[in-house]
């Protein structure tokens, strides 16, 4: 049985080094979620998350005190219930909807080249962890990594406090393996053929509503005004998106979800949009989420549930959402064309 460590790399029970048949690793990293939708597990969750100054970015001492004294005394009771309203038999969907995903990425990159990229899947907060899933990685023989956040768009919220994760990992090994970055894919060609196949696939299916909405998570809008460049790839994405599906212009309309606290957002809100809708006469809403790579809170009780409820408090008839694109063959196979593509130069990009 070949053993290792951190900082000695692989070697067999002779102490000789061997050479393993997997040298790069594809990390892919999802947000996180709690281990149960009880307010008790909810609470460390929010707690590492709304801890991030990445996520929020106030003067730590004061927001140290709002958090733990206000927020985490109130909100997990409030998280816990929507969580309870989508967990299932599997558990979180965010979660084993991002494992499915890498095990179709794994065994997409198999059969085309088999035995030498080796998937793993680490979650920004909570377990598997950054820096568990890159040391085991390493322990597998893994001298070259390629990072893939399962965010299409970048903010510094999400794929920026990614990278934290990762440069806090690689400070902790003596010998890091060499390391590439997939900062974002919002207008990637495959990206946006997949999107455009599942909406296509899910209107064939159901029919079609009378517009279409393209619900993007929020950030604050002054994170934008800072440099963030999320706000321009999301409406990048919609564009492309709208080009490919043949819309005019007033046949769909973007809009940002989940605003938290007091300060202003990115503009115009779901919440408002739905109900707008409703009001200017639309009974037929289809609605999708192109900025979540697998399904999960946001999508399933955020849009599905709540503003479904909005909608139809308004006089809409029927807010429809269209899943993710999951672990479905498109999103395995656009993202087994980006990881290849990413690999450009080293050894395992042939096949
Ligand atoms: C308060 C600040 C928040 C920022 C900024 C933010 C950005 C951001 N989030 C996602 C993706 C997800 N967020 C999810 C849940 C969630 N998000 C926030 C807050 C911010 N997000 C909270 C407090 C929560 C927890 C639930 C709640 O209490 O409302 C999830 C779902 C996780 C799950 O378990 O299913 C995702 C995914 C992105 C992409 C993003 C910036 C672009
Ligand atoms: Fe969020
Ligand atoms: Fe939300």
């Amino acid at each position: 049985m070949p053993r290792s460590n951190h900082y000695t790399g692989v070697a067999d029970d002779s102490g000789a080094r061997v050479v393993p048949s997997v040298q790069a690793g594809v990390l892919l990293v999802n947000l996180g979620t709690p281990t149960a939708p009880t307010a008790r597990a909810v609470r460390p969750y929010l707690a590492e998350f709304l801890g991030d100054p990445r996520v929020i970015d106030y003067p730590r001492w004061l927001w140290w005190l709002i958090l733990h004294g206000v927020i985490l005394r109130v909100r997990p009771r409030r998280s816990a219930h929507a969580y309870a309203r989508i967990w299932d038999e599997r558990g979180s969907p965010l979660r084993y909807r991002s494992e499915t995903l890498a095990a179709g990425l794994q065994a997409e990159l198999d059969r085309q080249q088999p035995g030498t990229l080796r998937v793993a899947l680490a979650m920004r907060y909570g377990e598997p962890s950054v820096t568990h899933a890159i040391g085991q990685l390493q322990r597998d023989g893994v001298r070259r990594l390629l990072v893939l956040p399962l965010y299409p768009q970048y903010s510094a919220t999400s794929t920026g406090s990614v990278i934290d994760a990762v440069a806090n990992a690689f400070k902790r090994l003596r010998w890091p393996p060499e390391l590439r970055f997939i900062n974002d894919y919002h207008d990637d060609p495959g990206h946006i053929e997949a999107l455009a196949a599942g909406i296509e696939r899910w209107w064939a299916a159901h029919g079609r509503g009378e517009k279409l909405l393209l619900s993007f998570h929020g950030i604050p809008e002054r994170y934008v005004r800072l440099g963030d460049p999320y706000a321009d790839q999301c409406r990048r994405t919609a564009q492309l998106l709208r080009e490919r599906l043949q819309l005019g212009e007033h046949e769909m309309v973007v809009s940002f979800q989940s605003r938290v606290g007091r300060e202003r957002w990115l503009e115009p809100y779901t919440d408002a949009t739905v109900r707008r809708l409703a009001a200017d006469g639309v009974r037929t809403l289809d609605v999708a989420c192109p900025g979540f790579a697998v399904d999960c809170l946001e999508t399933l009780e955020e849009i599905a549930m709540q503003n479904r409820d909005f909608f139809t408090a308004a006089g809409g008839e029927a807010l429809r959402y269209i899943p993710a694109l999951n672990d479905s063959t498109d999103q395995v196979a656009s993202l087994a064309a980006l990881v290849r593509r990413h690999l450009g130069g080293w050894p395992e990009a042939a096949g």
